[in-house]
């Protein structure tokens, strides 16, 4: 990392009790990153994030944002944008109402028009947040968390009871965001957006920093696969095709290319379909999948 990072975390630790749930851990972040962190469940994410965000004290080590404490709010507060899990509005405010207010307390500089249409809530700017919907809620979450276009973006399952089109819209807005400069802290569940989006992932396992790289560096040490089915009466497929306890074969392999070529002329001297035929890098899910026996 060339500058300064904007998140600089330093063996940290913390225990809950005598539960150790965050060990050790390092990582940093650079302006305009997105970084995800991703992991299983239990393994740190939020409780790094709370310290990292300034709401919880870390047990030891240390936490840098902007170069600052993170709970020296007056300082980092207003460059940060942070959307939470659970949005903590007032059910009784109104949609813009709330924009507003979280505008206030962000002290930072917007339009609540601007933001509404961001994401296609200026129809309901008079509708109260009890009478808005699962995916209008996190609409209206994300645009607190981007009101002003703050430098530094936490976004927590961002995406979780959005429908597609939200979703796309969210993603088009954190990209213009990204292309002012800001930097996006990102933590999800939705393995395919993290592959899409992040430039580097930390992936989490029980506390510690288990893998970190760009989606190809975590993907590289494991095979590319081949996924097929036969009908019933096919021959049976040679090595390394091997069969999986859903009927399917699997095809592990380092040389993708060749091992796809052989089974094409394999199926077609044959004549037997291949299919729902898949064939391509490992996925993140196959790394996560490898985290289990960690
Ligand atoms: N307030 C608390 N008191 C005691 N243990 C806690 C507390 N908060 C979290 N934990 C434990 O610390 C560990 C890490 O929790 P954390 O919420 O940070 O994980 P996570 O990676 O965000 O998980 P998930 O993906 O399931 O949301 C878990 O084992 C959890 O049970």
């Amino acid at each position: 990392m060339t500058s300064t990072p904007v998140i600089d975390v330093d063996r940290l630790n913390l225990s809950y009790g005598d539960f150790h749930a965050v060990k050790d851990l390092s990582f940093q972040v650079g302006k305009g990153e997105l970084y995800a962190l991703l992991g299983t469940n239990g393994a740190g994410k939020t409780s790094t994030l709370e310290i990292v965000e300034g709401h919880r004290r870390a047990g030891s080590g240390t936490v840098r944002v902007f170069g600052r404490d993170p709970r020296d709010r007056r300082a980092v507060r207003p460059r940060t944008g942070i959307m939470l899990q659970e949005s903590g509005f007032s059910p009784d405010l109104t949609v813009r109402e709330s924009v507003r207010l979280i505008g206030v307390l962000s002290r930072r500089e917007d339009r609540v028009a601007r933001l509404l249409d961001v994401v296609d809530l200026t129809h309901k700017a008079g509708t109260r947040v009890s009478q808005l919907s699962g995916g209008e809620k996190r609409r209206l979450d994300f645009a607190t968390a981007v009101y002003g276009r703050p430098e530094l973006i936490f976004l927590d399952e961002p995406t979780t009871g959005l429908d597609i089109r939200s979703r796309d819209a969210l993603w088009d807005a954190v990209d213009r965001l990204r292309a002012d400069g800001s930097t996006v802290v990102l933590t999800t569940h939705y393995l395919e957006e993290a592959q899409q989006r992040a430039d580097r992932i930390g992936l989490m396992h029980r506390g510690t920093l288990h893998r970190e790289g760009t989606v190809a560096e975590l993907t590289r040490a494991l095979p590319a696969t081949i996924r097929f089915s036969l009908p019933a009466v096919a021959p049976t497929p040679p090595p390394p095709a091997a069969r999986r306890p859903d009927g399917g074969f699997l095809v592990e392999t380092f040389a993708l290319q060749r091992e796809l070529r052989a089974l094409l002329d394999w199926a077609d001297a044959r004549a037997v379909e291949l299919r729902g035929l898949e064939a391509g890098p490992t996925r993140l899910d196959d790394v996560f999948r490898s985290l289990d026996g960690a």
